[in-house]
């Protein structure tokens, strides 16, 4: 609906500022239509029309837009909005200008001729523009600094909004370098308040925010990152049939919703855009192999509901603002819990009931590990320098395994990544693992079935999938961190370059897979592919397949991180006041690296995984006992908290301690061995514990399995025969 500027005017009047809540309340019921303004928004806004920082955390869809939106309204002069993202601008800007709303945005996919009329209003002395929203790539170019200046020493800049914040840090999950480049900003625009804006922070990144912008005394305004609309689940691709068809039917029972389907691969997105149309759902694929102008038509055609699904890579990310999108689908696990919350975020921005769904698929996580382990060893030198401040991705993307694999509450795991404690009753029903906490259970033990028949056969050798598309690096491109973009003149943010490592997966294959191979010969396809690529890049390869089989310590870094984020659950869990956590997780993690670094990898990270299970369910007597002296946990604490059985310190220093399976989970008594205290450790007849498997744990936490050493059991051979992957459908 276009909006005739006297309103406008006549709140504003010509030169004053608007103030006091009644008149704000009224700018944003003429320009915006809504009734009051939502959660802290008053409060952010009042901040900045005074004059002060602001630093403002909401969640996903909070309304953190309207915060610098209403300020530019509010008093005459021009906002900054600088944004990460084109398609993000192109978004707000258009969304805007339908309100009668002076904005435009600076990139380089316009025209000089759209460029140069911006500028001409910028230079006039009375620009009629409200909003300028810009890239961070073209606020470092000099050109464009010495317009801001100009237009500052004017007094005509009112406020810098730096929307998606967390970009600025090392530890965000979308770091951008050109991000840092905005804390020149306070030394060259000194007394332009400053708004950043962010829904997905932890409280070290947060830190890192207010530092880099160098917000002085700023209001600090936190909301929860919980989003009570949205319904979060996780299907597994390894027990469909059909994972394709199971999303075209989703979409067809939930009628004509809009959904935005999340894929790596931009072949996936249009492999299965094509798919939903043929079974009659409109939708259409948006990545960066697609130009412009196709990206902006779909952009626009969704917006305005012409198609009801976008299939799309990450490049369809951050702040797209469509109020009653209902589904938003993970075709494949996002890199990490902040990237996921950031996508599935863009669900249900009307605050209506809309739903979360993610397709975990075992290859899916391998390849995935694959492409961060890679990530991570090209890191930029720059940042290897500070390595140790800057995140580890593979960490962060072991939090979202967890969310797949785990039996727990969702909702809360996905608050706890962000450092909100809460009860699991917060959920109210509303994840599947809360609602049909059998069900999902019952999935996982399949799940767990299924990979250790494929651990023992050729499959799992190799982390490549079936899919011919996948080898394509330039699938990836919009997956990477944006770690490169200093080197690029070009402000276009739409990332679409490549790197060493979409080159090594490329030249993996050498070729693209024929597509009428059959699923046995391009698995050889695939294998001799593999081999190729050992064989090119590797001078001994002997050495170097004993290199892929190796340990890194990035991934017992991440093991140990792992394994410290569930000693802190059970911690909590079972009230402990006192452990030390950071020495528990490495005496853990060793036992798991001494027992199974020999054997490989995958036996690693499945005892790695088995102790997280295990932690999740141990009670403290275990526990103590077997961390031992690692635990600095004080009589006091055992006697209040253990056990009726526990009454007294267990078992340090006393050697290898020994529990019956029953101590395990009360019922047969096998005895099995379990832990050593730290200072055994070192002895080299160490008896490690056996930890029970999935179908084990799952049992033993619905209290109807009992212990048996599943984890040795050989599964039968016919079921691997006859359905080595797939076996039901959910
Ligand atoms: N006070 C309000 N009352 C009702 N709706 C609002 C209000 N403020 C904003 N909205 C609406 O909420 C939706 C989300 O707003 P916005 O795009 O600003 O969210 P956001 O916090 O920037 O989310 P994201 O982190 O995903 O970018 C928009 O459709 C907006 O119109
Ligand atoms: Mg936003």
């Amino acid at each position: 609906m276009k909006k005739s500027p006297l309103p406008l005017q006549s709140i504003r009047g010509s030169v004053k500022q608007v103030c006091g809540k009644e008149a704000l309340v009224k700018l944003l019921r003429w320009h915006f239509g809504h009734a009051e303004f939502r959660g802290r928004q008053f409060e952010a806004i009042e901040a900045i029309l005074s004059g002060r920082d602001c630093f403002c955390l909401m969640p996903t869809g909070g309304g953190k837009s309207m915060c610098y939106q209403i300020p530019a309204l509010a008093k005459p002069g021009i906002v900054l909005v600088v944004c990460p993202l084109i398609a993000l601008m192109e978004n707000q800007v258009m969304a805007l200008k339908e309100k009668g709303i002076a904005a435009e945005y600076l990139s380089s996919n316009q025209t000089s001729h759209a460029k140069n009329k911006i500028h001409e209003d910028l230079d006039s002395g009375k620009p009629s523009l409200r909003l300028l929203y810009v890239t961070p790539e073209l606020i470092a170019t000099p050109g464009f600094m010495s317009k801001l200046t100009k237009i500052y020493a004017r007094g005509l800049l009112n406020l810098i909004a730096v929307d998606e914040a967390h970009c600025i840090s090392t530890w965000g999950h979308d770091f951008r370098p050109s991000y840092r480049k905005l804390s020149s900003l306070r030394n060259r625009l000194p007394d332009v308040p400053i708004l950043a804006l962010t829904a997905t922070a932890v409280p070290k990144v947060q830190q890192d925010v207010i530092e880099s912008l160098c917000l002085q005394n700023p209001l600090v305004l936190k909301s929860s990152f919980n989003r009570p609309n949205i319904y979060y689940e996780v299907r597994y691709k390894d027990l469909l049939d059909d994972a394709y068809a199971d999303l075209s039917n989703l979409l067809k029972v939930t009628g004509d919703v809009c959904a935005i389907v999340y894929c790596l691969e931009r072949t996936t997105c249009d492999d299965l855009s094509a798919h939903l149309s043929k079974t009659g759902i409109s939708s259409a694929a948006y990545h960066a192999g697609l130009n412009n102008k196709v990206r902006t038509s779909v952009l626009g055609d969704w917006i305005s509901s012409k198609i009801q699904v976008v299939v799309a890579t990450v490049a369809f990310g951050m702040g797209i603002d469509r109020k009653d999108v209902r589904i938003v689908c993970h075709f494949n696990i996002p890199k990490s819990m902040e990237a996921f919350y950031q996508e599935s975020g863009r669900a249900g921005r009307d605050q209506l009931p809309s739903k979360s769904l993610l397709y975990y698929g075992v290859d899916d996580r391998k390849r995935m590990e694959f492409i961060l382990s890679n990530s991570e060893k090209k890191k930029l030198p720059s940042l290897r320098s500070e390595e140790g401040l800057s995140k580890n991705s593979l960490t962060d993307f072991i939090q979202m395994v967890e969310f797949c694999e785990g039996s727990g509450c969702r909702r809360k795991k996905i608050l706890e990544s962000f450092g909100e404690q809460v009860p699991a009753s917060l959920c109210r029903k509303s994840c599947d693992a809360c609602k049909h906490p059998n069900l999902v259970a019952k999935h996982l033990e399949e799940l767990t079935t299924i990979c250790a028949v494929r651990q023992k056969s050729s499959f799992s050798q190799i982390f490549i999938s079936s899919s011919s598309d996948m080898i394509d690096g330039e699938q990836f491109s919009e997956f990477w961190n944006h770690d490169n973009d200093e080197t690029r003149d070009s402000d276009e943010d739409i990332s679409d370059y490549d790197d060493d490592t979409t080159k090594a997966v490329r030249s993996l294959a050498g070729s693209k897979l024929p597509s009428h191979l059959g699923l046995d010969e391009k698995m050889e396809f695939l294998q001799r592919a593999e081999e190729r690529y050992y064989q090119n890049n590797i001078s001994d390869r002997q050495n170097k397949k004993l290199e892929k089989n190796v340990i890194s310590e990035t991934l017992r870094e991440s093991s140990k991180q792992r394994l410290q984020n569930a000693l802190k659950q059970a911690q909590q869990r079972l009230g402990i006041l006192k452990i030390e956590v950071e020495t528990s997780a490495c005496f853990l993690e060793k036992e798991c690296y001494k027992k199974y670094g020999k054997s490989g990898k995958s036996f690693y990270y499945s005892q790695v995984a088995s102790t997280v299970r295990w932690l999740s369910n141990t009670s403290l007597s275990e526990l103590t006992t077997r961390l031992g002296t690692t635990t600095s946990l004080t009589s006091e604490d055992i006697l209040s908290k253990a056990e009726p059985s526990t009454t007294s310190l267990p078992l340090l220093d006393q050697g290898p301690t020994k529990f019956t399976s029953e101590e395990l989970n009360g019922s047969s008594r096998s005895e099995i061995s379990l832990g050593v205290s730290p200072l055994q450790s070192t002895s080299s007849s160490t008896d490690l514990p056996v930890i029970p498997s999935f179908s084990d744990y799952v049992n033993n936490r619905n209290g109807k399995g009992s212990l048996t050493n599943t984890s040795q059991k050989q599964l039968p051979r016919t079921t691997v025969q006859k359905n080595p992957g797939k076996r039901m459908k959910l």
